[in-house]
């Protein structure tokens, strides 16, 4: 990092004047051990689907085959995260850790349940469901490594899943339900009420312990929350950076926070998602997200758009210019 910044002080530009940048460079060359560190290619997006209990509750307007529906889509290439892939040359890679929905194709098959159980009546999961749901999560970033990928992309899909999201990052930040609850999909004014409210009896009925991670994800998470986790566990065991998409793999990213507050090292925060949940997870954090469209998509769709301003931070080190050597004079 301090060659990094070294370097960074030397290139043909006035210092600090590519922002935020320059300490994301210094970052990844941390994280690499080496400076410059390796461009962000192959990228690889995991997209990790699954279904949740309290869907019954009605925190979603969108029935819930609608995910199982959404993999057939990513399959055939048709979702938004598909045409952003091709746009950055990255590969996705759709994980099943808990569709409802019965499916085949050419996913990776990695059911722990049919969905999640409801968190307002008994814990989403046991903590062995959990369990095989992070080690999933990290079989997944260690075959996508080993694989040839230098940089993960997180990716979820799953009706309802903003709920769970908003009750981890209420378990894992200690912020109130209303600051972390968000409209979703797209729901009116009395259904947010409403969300608002099962986020907050579920956290009252479990009382979750932030300093036991497998036990808040168990008890009010989902299954590509736990992947999420596992996922960026895994890339950051092999030191190679992982994008954060939206709200969902926020959530996951302080669950692996809380395993190991070190994984925080190999996070790049892709985008500011619309869900509030978002911003309080990347503050805790202490993340800067890349970009802020206004997004509220998930699939990976806001990590795979920052991709390119990634990449573009690592080839200043490889590329640019240093005053000596264009002979241009310092100030
Ligand atoms: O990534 C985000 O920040 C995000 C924000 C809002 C919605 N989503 C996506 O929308 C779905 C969940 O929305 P909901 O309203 O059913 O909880 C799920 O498939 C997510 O990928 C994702
Ligand atoms: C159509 C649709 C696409 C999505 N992609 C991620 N979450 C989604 C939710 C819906 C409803």
């Amino acid at each position: 990092m301090a060659v990094a910044r070294e370097l960074q002080s030397r290139l043909t530009k006035p210092a600090g004047s590519l922002g935020d940048l320059e300490p994301l460079s210094v970052r990844l060359s941390g994280l690499a051990g080496v400076c410059p560190p390796p461009l962000p290619e192959p990228a690889a997006v995991a997209v990790f689907a699954g279904d949740h209990g309290v869907h019954a509750q009605g925190v979603s307007p969108w029935p819930q085959e609608v995910t199982a529906q959404m993999v057939a889509n990513f399959l055939a290439g048709g979702a938004v995260v598909n045409a952003f892939a091709r746009q950055v040359g990255a590969s996705v890679t759709v994980i099943d850790v808990g569709v409802a929905t019965p499916m085949s194709g050419d996913f990776v098959a990695a059911n722990v349940r049919r969905g999640t159980r409801d968190m307002t009546v008994e814990p989403a999961l046991t903590r062995d469901e959990a369990r095989a749901a992070v080690e999933t999560g990290i079989r997944i970033a260690e075959q996508l490594i080993s694989g040839g990928a230098r940089c993960l992309l997180t990716g979820d899909m799953g009706i309802a899943n903003t709920t769970p999201a908003a009750a981890l990052i209420a378990a894992f930040t200690g912020a109130r339900s209303a600051a972390v609850t968000g409209r979703g999909t797209g729901i009116d004014d009395a259904t947010h009420a409403h969300k608002t409210e099962i986020v907050a009896a579920a956290l009252a009925l479990h009382r979750p312990d932030p300093a036991d991670p497998l036990g808040v994800l168990a008890t009010v998470g989902g299954l590509e929350h736990a992947a999420l986790a596992g996922f960026i566990l895994g890339a950051a065991a092999h030191r190679v950076p992982v994008i954060v998409d939206g709200v969902i793999a926020a959530s996951g990213a302080l669950a692996a926070a809380a395993f190991a507050p070190d994984t925080v090292a190999a996070m790049v925060a892709g985008h500011r998602s619309a869900e509030p949940g978002a911003s309080v997870a990347l503050a805790h954090l202490g993340l800067t997200p890349l970009l802020d469209l206004g997004m509220r998509l998930g699939e990976g769709s806001g990590a795979v758009l920052a991709l390119p301003v990634v990449a573009a931070a690592v080839r200043v080190l490889h590329e640019v210019a240093t005053f000596d050597s264009a002979g241009v004079s310092e100030k």
